[in-house]
């Protein structure tokens, strides 16, 4: 018997998915089983022996495939967009009744902007204003990106903790939609750009003075190592994960 990791893609038609596919079959350790695009039933992935699934499809979908996958004994490796914070609460009750099945949500796979998210927040405090503008090709369907979000609560979360105020903003008339959306209490601001991949800079500034983390990933190949070690690592954290910096140790 193989001791491949089994691991069967969902969206695998897709921009990412095709490209998660390739990965997969090119890692020593693992065995695409089944690759699903929209139409192939869920139930394929019991009769393939799927014990890994990787979720690269739309947010309408992404939260019944992840629970089909926990239901059936399976670990879920997901880059969907649109795991609100309801959303996270159903599958981290789901998964208290499979104690040992491991999912991780990971908003972005790349490294470099795991880091740039962590570095963003780590650098929050420090700054009277904080903006986020996300920037990605024309063909995304959600907006903000998922990356944006996630970076946008981390930043508020240790705001919130150091007693940071609001950032200051004169404005009082507004064509909607100008100052962007308001996560958290942060703006963020979503750029659609043919040419564009997934790029985002996060910006602080204070008194004479302007932080900016940019991180640009050029290319979707950017994302599979992420893909591939969270595949190798979701087994060994039960419950849920949320974001690739879980299994990183990122204050060592
Ligand atoms: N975490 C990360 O690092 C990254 C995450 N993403 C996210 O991954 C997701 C996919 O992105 P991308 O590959 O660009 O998108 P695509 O539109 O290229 O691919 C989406 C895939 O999902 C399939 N699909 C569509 N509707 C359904 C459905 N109802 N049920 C099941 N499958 C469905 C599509 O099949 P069909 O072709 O038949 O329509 C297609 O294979 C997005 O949420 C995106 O934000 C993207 C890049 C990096
Ligand atoms: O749709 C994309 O392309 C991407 N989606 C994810 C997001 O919304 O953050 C990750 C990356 O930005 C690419």
């Amino acid at each position: 018997m193989s001791n491949k990791l089994p691991v069967a893609v969902l969206g695998a038609t897709g921009r990412m998915g095709s490209e998660a596919v390739q990965a997969v079959e090119a890692a020593p350790d693992m065995e695409l089983v089944a690759a699903l695009g929209r139409k192939d039933p869920l139930q394929t992935l019991v009769s393939a022996g799927a014990q890994y699934v990787v979720d690269l499809t739309v947010p309408d979908s992404t939260e019944a495939n992840v629970r089909f996958a926990v239901e059936h004994g399976m670990h879920a490796v997901v880059g969907t967009t649109g795991w609100d914070a309801g959303r996270l609460e159903r599958l981290d009750a789901l998964l208290a009744g499979h104690p040992e099945t491991g999912v991780l949500i990971a908003p972005n796979f790349a490294l470099g902007s795991v880091l740039a998210s962590a570095f963003a927040a780590k650098a929050a405090r420090y700054f009277e204003s904080v903006e986020i503008v996300e920037l990605h090709h024309p063909n995304k369907v959600d907006a903000p990106s998922g990356t944006a979000v996630r970076t946008a609560e981390l930043m508020a979360a240790v705001r919130a903790e150091a007693g940071i105020p609001a950032s200051p903003d004169a404005t009082t008339k507004e064509l909607p939609g100008a100052r962007g959306a308001d996560v958290d209490g942060i703006r963020v601001h979503s750029v659609r750009l043919r040419g564009l991949v997934a790029h985002q800079e996060v910006l602080l500034g204070g008194e004479g003075e302007q932080l900016t983390i940019r991180h640009d990933s050029y290319d979707r190949a950017s994302f599979m190592p992420g893909v591939l070690l969270g595949l190798r690592e979701v087994a060994a954290h039960p419950g849920l994960t949320v974001g690739l910096d879980g299994y990183l140790n990122l204050n060592a």
